[in-house]
């Protein structure tokens, strides 16, 4: 046999990256606030996004989700180039937790659940199978189950949205600044059993964060943004030279 063919064939398959997005432009009423961004999400990974305020980290949040749409480039889920759609990407595993909780006010924690199970259109059993599940890794959740949202903390309205989001046992997670409004041990106590559920079960996490200690100690690679661009790439470790790290923002 041809060598070089032979090779080739011994060469095991690079997996394609869980989310990825290729030479992406966006803008707002014509502003421009992503100039061309190159990003992949490995299959496994926790990849944490910084940069300072206004760099596009939630757009392109956004953007992967379906909810803002691209000038031009590409979005491509597990190798396959798509336009994202907010219920298509739930239907291909994807969660979206926005900055700010999203949690409706009025309802009780439980009911919050029960919504969402109603909307992914799971019956009774998986449901409680679900919900039994997002309890085990968030058990504080049972300590407010029947408590209005808008009588929450701010934490607690955190984790209310991560454990909703979670209820769909997502391949892929989104968190946008998942820290606001967290006392940093707070913040430590949400991502732990998150990244625990996230190395049992090879779930990729696109987390975006202003809060780059706490942070950094749960992922596994950086990007750093800046106006509209990727400005650098790395592992915590890299980052965590504090005056390397100032130099990006
Ligand atoms: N809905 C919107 N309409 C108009 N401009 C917007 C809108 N959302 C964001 N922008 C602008 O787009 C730019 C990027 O905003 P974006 O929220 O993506 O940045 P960010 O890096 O997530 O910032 P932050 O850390 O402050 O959340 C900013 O200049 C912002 O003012």
């Amino acid at each position: 046999m041809n060598m070089a063919v032979s090779a080739l064939r011994d060469t095991p398959a690079v997996p394609a990256p869980a989310l990825a997005v290729r030479g992406l432009r966006a803008s707002y009423a014509g502003r421009e606030v992503l100039s061309g961004v190159d990003l992949a999400l490995a299959a496994g990974e926790v990849l944490c996004l910084v940069g300072h305020n206004g760099a596009g980290k939630s757009t392109l949040l956004k953007i992967l989700f379906g909810l803002h749409p691209p000038d031009t480039g590409e979005v491509v889920l597990r190798g396959r180039a798509l336009k994202p759609h907010p219920s298509f990407m739930a239907r291909d595993g994807v969660a979206y937790v926005p900055e700010g909780r999203g949690v409706f006010p009025g309802l009780t924690v439980k009911e919050i659940f029960t919504l969402a199970l109603w909307s992914a259109s799971l019956g009774a059993g998986e449901g409680r199978a679900r919900i039994d599940e997002v309890l085990e890794l968030l058990p504080k959740l049972k300590d407010f189950w029947l408590k209005r949202a808008g009588q929450l903390s701010g934490g607690q309205q955190q984790m209310v949205s991560i454990g909703r989001a979670l209820l769909s046992r997502p391949g892929i997670l989104l968190l946008d600044e998942p820290s606001i409004g967290l006392a940093p041990k707070l913040f430590q106590d949400l991502m732990a059993p998150i990244r625990a559920i996230q190395q049992r079960r090879g779930m990729s996490i696109l987390l975006v964060e202003q809060n780059v200690g706490e942070a950094f100690a749960v992922s596994d690679r950086v990007v750093a943004m800046k106006s509209g661009v990727m400005i650098y790439e790395g592992t915590p470790a890299d980052l965590a030279d504090r005056a390397k790290l100032l130099t990006l923002f």
